[in-house]
């Protein structure tokens, strides 16, 4: 079950939420360009993930934002105040008044559990320090291990500890990098939200980083979808997944059917149906991606209740198969020649059509993209 604490707000920091601000910012290791002109912001009270696959540079850029790795192009501030300047001004780490909680948990052996937690809090008196340390940790699920050591603890009961140990000083601003990784399904869950309300409680900007589309779904405002180094889209979680401007950010998301065939009219034929395509040039050659969602698949019988005109498209069943919250049918699908296509259709719900039943099928527009081939 949840457990929303009225932890009562007001930084021990003593710092007001403040805009983070990163500007043209490049980074290398020897020859290797891991970081090529970024430019972002995080604003208070607004989490921002960055997103992309591995070796991208996310955890590079929460690293020089965190103080960790010196700015070698750019620009970084935080509110008015200049963090970083290449070749400059550096505020260190300990100065910047975030809070980090990286991957490994990095908890501090030799002391308790509740004094991991109530270490950042030397702004308030001893007696509400202890107070608050454990409002957090029973709010991450761990009031139980207070007095115990973290050597003592499974990795993700230490992530846990992490969390709280950085949420509990209430900084300007949260730096954490794949926080819920060692964290089992169900429990990386509820420890999202958890955190995810926490962050909205305590007003602070958060900069997140994370391999996991669902997760930048679920926990951001804003993404920042990377790829070698570079942003290749920068918005929110709905443009990003409905108004993708490149094939890379479409399949980021999960695997689509594809099809390429000729613009005409500003429409390209597929074999589900005809998909607008009104940026492409008349007569060029267009690569179609259809989100397995987007095929609207009904029984034969339920043709009947269509309007006329509207000429139905078939497919044979393959296999269907359920996967929880939703059903996944393999389809066999004739194109313009008669030969059939294997396509995948994504539907809420149970619905599992037998193997060689005829399904009719309509696509939902929203969910189908087409780029130049
Ligand atoms: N200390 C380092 N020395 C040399 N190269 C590094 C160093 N840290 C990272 N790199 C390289 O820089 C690139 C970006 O790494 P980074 O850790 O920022 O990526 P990432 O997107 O966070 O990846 P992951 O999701 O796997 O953690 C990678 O090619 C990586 O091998």
């Amino acid at each position: 079950m949840h457990r929303l604490l009225d932890i009562p707000l007001g930084s021990s920091t003593g710092m007001p939420a403040s805009r983070l601000s990163l500007q043209r910012v490049r980074h290398a290791y020897a020859e290797h360009l891991a970081v090529d002109d970024v430019s972002l912001e995080v604003m208070p009270g607004e989490v921002v993930c960055l997103l992309g696959p591995s070796g991208c540079g996310k955890t590079t850029l929460l690293r020089i934002a965190a103080g960790l790795e010196r700015l070698q192009h750019g620009e970084l501030r935080l509110g008015e105040e200049m963090l970083d300047e290449a070749e400059g001004h550096h505020v260190p780490p300990e100065k910047r008044g975030v809070g980090l909680a990286f991957q490994e948990a990095a908890l501090f052996p030799h002391l308790s559990v509740l004094e991991n937690v109530a270490f950042g809090l030397d702004n308030l008196p001893p007696s509400r320090r202890r107070a608050r340390a454990m409002q957090w940790l029973e709010q991450l699920g761990m009031a139980a291990r207070a007095d115990t050591y973290p050597h003592m603890l499974s990795g993700g009961q230490q992530q846990r500890v992490a969390l709280a140990r950085a949420l509990a000083p209430e900084p300007r601003l949260m730096l954490l990098d794949e926080p819920f990784s060692s964290l089992d399904a169900r429990l990386r869950e509820q420890i999202r939200d958890d955190t995810l309300h926490a962050l909205k409680r305590v007003g602070a900007g958060t900069l997140l980083v994370t391999h996991d589309p669902e997760e930048a779904m679920f926990m951001a405002d804003r993404i920042a979808l990377m790829r070698e180094g570079r942003v290749v889209q920068w918005g929110t979680p709905y443009q990003l997944y409905c108004q993708p401007q490149t094939p890379f950010v479409v399949t980021f998301f999960g695997a689509v059917n594809e099809w390429v065939g000729e613009v005409r009219e500003a429409k390209v034929m597929t074999p589900a149906g005809v998909v607008a395509a009104p940026a492409l040039a008349e007569g060029s050659r267009a690569r179609v991606m259809v989100r397995p969602e987007a095929l609207r698949v009904t029984h034969d019988g339920a043709l009947m209740e269509r309007p006329v005109g509207d000429v139905g498209i078939f497919a044979r069943v393959v296999m269907a198969k359920l996967l929880g919250r939703s059903s996944l049918l393999h389809l066999a699908v004739p194109d313009e020649k008669g030969q059939e296509v294997h396509w995948h259709a994504q539907v809420p719900g149970v619905f599992l059509p037998r193997a060689g039943q005829s399904v009719a099928l309509q696509l939902e527009p929203s969910q189908c993209f087409a780029f130049p081939a």
